[in-house]
């Protein structure tokens, strides 16, 4: 605690949303509830650079979408961060540009599902990233959710309810003219149609 003022938790819940859906919004809720966060920053990549292989709906859209399905909830937000920043999009830049907007006393939780914490090892800066941020693996179904071998105290696995979700499930589901009504909130199917977004997709 600094001049008496409590130290904010901040939940950060980072990924591509292309589109965001029901399974990231779980986690980033059942996170919230088990670490009693304050607050859920919610952050679009810019450039996923481990997906440079993948064609990834512009900036805008995702973070529009992300938006809309994270108005309702008076704990959730969403940065600008990643998708102003040029350049291919990197946690440490993340988390060095949210403690600069939140002040660097705030404790960060970075967000994280099964298989994204089994990468991690592989993320720019990883060593650096422990010492700004705690880190939180939830299980996901079709993964295994393990410490990949963080220094010790730097992460917490936690069970959600499992939700067999993924965008790109969606996105295909959007191309073969099957529904994605209740994998995403009502308002993300309105915005996809309406964007036209997926629909040519390549099968
Ligand atoms: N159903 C889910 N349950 C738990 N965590 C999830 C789920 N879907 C995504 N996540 C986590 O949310 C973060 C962002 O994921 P991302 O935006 O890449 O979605 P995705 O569904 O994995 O996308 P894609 O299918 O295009 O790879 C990652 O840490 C990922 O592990
Ligand atoms: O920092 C890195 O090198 C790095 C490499 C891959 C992914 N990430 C982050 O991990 C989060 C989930 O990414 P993704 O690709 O699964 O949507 C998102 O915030 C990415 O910016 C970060």
């Amino acid at each position: 605690m600094k001049n008496g003022a409590p130290t904010r938790r901040l939940g950060i819940m980072g990924g591509t949303f292309d589109p965001i859906h029901h399974g990231h919004l779980v986690a980033a809720s059942e996170v919230a509830h088990h670490f009693d966060l304050d607050e859920v920053v919610f952050v679009p990549t810019g450039q996923p650079w481990q997906k440079a292989d993948k064609t990834v709906s512009s900036s805008e859209d995702r973070y529009l979408m992300t938006v809309i399905a994270t108005a309702s909830n008076p704990r959730f937000s969403v940065s600008r961060v990643d998708i102003d920043r040029p350049g291919p999009t990197y946690t440490i830049d993340t988390l060095r540009d949210i403690s600069a907007v939140y002040g660097s006393e705030a404790d960060l939780y970075f967000i994280t599902g099964a298989d994204a914490l089994a990468q991690i090892l592989s993320w720019r800066d990883v060593d650096e990233l422990f010492a700004i941020s705690h880190f939180v693996g939830c299980t996901r179904p079709g993964h295994t959710l393990q410490d990949p071998g963080l220094p010790p105290g730097k992460v917490s696995l936690i069970e959600i309810p499992a939700l067999a979700i993924s965008s790109s499930e969606c996105r295909h589901r959007v191309a073969a003219g099957e529904p994605i009504w209740y994998l995403v909130p009502d308002g993300i199917v309105q915005y996809i149609n309406k964007r036209g977004l997926y629909h040519d997709l390549e099968p």
